[in-house]
């Protein structure tokens, strides 16, 4: 024996209706009892219609016309020709019945429950009716049992009480002889002198789960336009998926805090008896959809479900008077009851200094009329003070049986808020743990929402957006990357990574779904706006997207000087730019604090060495106990490129170019001539190993003429070195007849650090560094006799890219 439901939506339209009958046929030869509501929108159009009525507009009549077409259009549509005259007639006097009530309604200007009553009756009589008719015609021998005969209630109208002896008893004897399919309408139900009577809220789920209850049914189906309670809010978050199973308990907390697909006291009948719900959807009738059940803990999914309110104000009383004072809190309850206000969540400290409940927003004003009142002499001897309101919050609740059994589920809760900067502003959980409930601004719900989803549904990929500004050599092959390995990222990493944002100094683009990495030089170019550093950052804190991190690929002073703001604002920085990490000692240590006070990841690995882990291993080295004695190295990539390339009778310049086609230099070669360049490097290195270092400290013999180095442009730049060509040419000329190279070397020893070109002999392990290649020899308290050394390719856009890249996925795994 099943009970199965079917709701406004399933039976809303003829093509729904056979539907239906798919679903119900498929259920036979089974004893099944089916219940149905008015067809979609017709309980809607019965109360507007005799609103109309009793206000004395006449143009109730148009709404019982539309009504009647429905229902008639129904049966053309529905029932085979041959069939239809019984149906029409039948229908047909309901019909008028409804009109004379109507009329009634009209004359007499009044509505009073017990006939509001009998109006809506009419939704589920007339779909009732209607269906058992079609479902006869098709073939599938139904019966119509009369709901309003069978559930016995009390008197009291809208919202009656049901006799559950009677009823029972009723329903037993009438089923026990009844066909074996029975369709039975809805919601309504009578008192014992006959009266229509209706059961409220969710009424039709209620018939069904009397009917499941009374013949002990081996389940009770909710039939619906969704495969099942939700995992979260689809409409915020779109990996929301169906939960299979849910203990009772589970679904009555999930539907509490919004989730609507159940309404609670309606099932209270077959909880009682432990009869399985199931919640299935009509229009995917091979869904498995949810099963509610009384033991739902047999799969590992501790968090079953998030659900959330929106529009929940908070009252805070606080007050040194409230302290060890008994009755406060009972006061304050009563106050609010009184004013007929719903409390939704308490929270209260232990100091019972303050006490905070969430309401409804719209229950705002009458709650501080009815807490002023009351706390009318307290206030006035300021032994509490002025009720504290703030409105525009939201409830975000976990929920799952098997929290309990877990630690560190609020931990995790409350990591993943905070890392995304979401503020919580109540925490509520019941000694159940069945439930843990958070308030926070409703502006950051949907970001909450999804990253709770992601943290706890493991199966679900986490969402990454980058913003980046720098889309020139190395950004634009860090974006070819992400292009590249996106789908091994989503099948092995459940990373989804997204590029939403994307600048260069004219343009910058957005688009919150990701942009097409296939077309990204097309969008910004058609769809771009002018770029400002603020505005870009402005947009991005606006966005508020989980999980955002900001990637700065350019050169830019500017830029670097964004970065602390954006990590308050809890967003992670990535950089391949040095400039941040080489300004003031202060600078440095600032942003590094900053981002472990906003819980925001400040990673620059390409600083030094590219994509080559030098940071990390320094770092790695530091961390556990390690002393850095002395640095040896060659940290530029292009330096290096171009004294390996440069011989006796090529031009200098032609070198330089070269290496700045290759993707080698900065975007102002100078900085890597000079030995800027590496002077940041040694120093970022020096500071990493815990020492206070300016760049001032750095001392520096620079290659390059003055004059060159007075140049205003690139080009300039160019001239004035092949001017100065046989400068160069004696530098390597020197240097081969000692036999030695030319190495630009950083070094870091004693406390002193220094760059400069060298010569190097050729049993030294620098001599043979080739193309633009990096060597970094650490020597350390525990490396001593030899050094840790790290050496690889120094430069170029695409081991640098792929350094952004592994600092980008540290963030997507931690
Ligand atoms: N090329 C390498 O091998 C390598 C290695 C390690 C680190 N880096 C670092 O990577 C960064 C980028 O180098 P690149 O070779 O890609 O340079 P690039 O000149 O090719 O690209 C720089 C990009 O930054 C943009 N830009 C500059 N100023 C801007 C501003 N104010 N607002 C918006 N956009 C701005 C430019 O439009 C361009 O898109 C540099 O900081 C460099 O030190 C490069
Ligand atoms: N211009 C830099 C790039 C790597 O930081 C170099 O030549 O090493």
């Amino acid at each position: 024996m099943k009970v199965l439901k079917f709701g406004g939506t399933s039976v809303g339209t003829p093509d729904n209706l056979k539907k239906v009958k798919e679903i119900l046929a498929a259920a036979q030869p089974e004893k099944t009892v089916c219940v149905v509501s008015a067809f979609g929108g017709v309980t809607n159009l019965l109360h507007a219609c005799s609103e109309l009525a009793a206000s004395g507009d006449e143009s109730y009549e148009e709404l019982t016309e539309q009504i009647e077409a429905r229902h008639l259009d129904t049966i053309k549509e529905l029932l085979p020709v041959q069939s239809q005259s019984i149906t029409f007639s039948k229908i047909k006097i309901l019909l008028n019945e409804l009109e004379d009530l109507m009329k009634g309604i009209y004359l007499i200007r009044e509505l009073s429950p017990k006939t509001l009553d009998k109006v809506l009756s009419f939704g589920e009589t007339l779909s009732s009716n209607i269906i058992v008719d079609y479902l006869n015609a098709e073939g599938l021998p139904t019966d119509l049992g009369d709901s309003k005969a069978l559930i016995k209630t009390d008197s009291t109208h809208n919202n009656a009480i049901v006799d559950f002896a009677v009823t029972d008893k009723n329903i037993k004897h009438y089923i026990s002889s009844a066909a074996n399919l029975v369709v039975c309408p809805g919601f309504v139900s009578s008192d014992a002198d006959g009266v229509t009577t209706t059961l409220g809220r969710g009424g039709s789920d209620y018939t069904a789960a009397i009917f499941a209850a009374a013949l002990d049914a081996d389940s009770c189906e909710i039939w619906t336009d969704v495969s099942g309670m939700m995992t979260s809010d689809p409409r915020q978050v779109a990996a929301a998926h169906p939960i299979e199973k849910l203990s009772f308990q589970e679904a009555l907390e999930l539907s509490h805090f919004g989730a609507k697909v159940i309404y609670p006291p309606t099932i209270q009948p077959v909880l009682d008896k432990k009869i399985p719900i199931k919640i299935k959807n009509t229009f995917a009738p091979e869904d498995p959809g949810t099963t509610i059940c009384d033991d739902a803990n047999g799969d590992k999914q501790f968090v079953k479900g998030l659900s959330s309110v929106k529009d929940i104000a908070l009252l805070n009383l606080t007050g040194s008077g409230m302290v060890g004072v008994p009755k406060f809190s009972f006061r304050l309850f009563k106050a609010l009851s009184e004013a007929k206000v719903n409390v939704i969540i308490i929270t209260q400290a232990s100091s019972e200094h303050s006490i905070c409940v969430g309401i409804d927003q719209k229950d705002v004003e009458v709650s501080k009329t009815a807490i002023a009142q009351e706390f009318q002499l307290e206030l006035s001897l300021r032994k509490i003070d002025p009720l504290e309101v703030e409105e525009k919050m939201a409830i975000v609740a976990l929920v799952g049986d098997k929290m309990r059994e877990h630690v560190g589920i609020g931990g995790q809760m409350f990591s993943a808020l905070g890392e995304n900067g979401i503020s919580i502003k109540a925490i509520a959980q019941g000694s159940s743990e069945r439930n843990i409930t958070v308030v926070l601004d409703q502006k950051n719900l949907s970001k909450a929402l999804n990253v709770l989803h992601e943290s706890f549904f493991l199966s679900q990929r986490k969402r990454m957006n980058l913003f980046m500004i720098g889309i020139g050599n190395v950004g634009g092959t860090f974006i070819n990357q992400i292009k590249a390995q996106y789908d091994y990222l989503n099948e092995f990493e459940n990373v989804d990574l997204r590029v939403v944002g994307i600048a260069n100094s004219r343009q910058m683009h957005f688009d919150e779904d990701g942009i097409n990495l296939s077309d990204w030089k097309g969008a910004l170019e058609r769809k771009g706006e002018k770029m400002s550093s603020t505005a870009f950052v402005q947009k991005m804190v606006d966005a508020n997207l989980r999980n955002s991190v900001f990637v700065d690929n350019t050169a830019n002073a500017e830029i670097a000087s964004l970065y602390e703001n954006i990590l308050t604002k809890s967003i992670s920085v990535v950089t391949p730019n040095k400039i941040a990490c080489a300004s003031d000692y202060d600078n440095y240590l600032n942003l590094k604090s900053t981002a472990r006070e906003y819980q925001s990841k400040f990673y620059y690995e390409t600083n030094v060495g590219a994509g080559l882990p030098v940071l990390t291993t320094l770092g790695d080295l530091i961390k556990s106990g390690d002393k850095i004695k002395k640095i040896q190295a060659v940290l530029s990539g292009s330096l290096n490129f171009i004294f390996n390339t440069f011989k006796p009778g090529v031009k200098f310049v032609d070198v330089v170019r070269q290496a700045g086609i290759e993707g080698y230099t900065e975007p102002d070669p100078k900085i890597d001539l000079s030995g800027v360049d590496v002077m940041r490097k040694i120093l970022i290195l020096i500071r990493e190993s815990g020492l206070r270092f300016e760049l001032s400290d750095i001392g520096s013999e620079s290659f390059i003429p003055a004059a060159c180095m007075d140049t205003a442009n690139n080009e300039e730049f160019y001239a004035s070195l092949e001017k100065h060509d046989a400068d160069f040419q004696k530098l390597v000329t020197d240097a081969e007849a000692k036999n030695c190279r030319l190495k630009f070397v950083a070094t870091f020893d004693e406390g002193k650090a220094s760059v400069g070109l060298q010569e190097i002999p050729k049993e030294h392990p620098f001599y043979i560094l080739e193309g633009k290649d990096n060597i970094v020899l650490f020597y350390t308290n525990r490396y001593k006799d030899q050094p840790l050394v790290i050496k690889g390719a120094g430069a170029g856009a695409e081991v640098t890219a792929s350094g952004i890249f592994a600092d980008v996925m540290r963030i997507a795994n931690s």
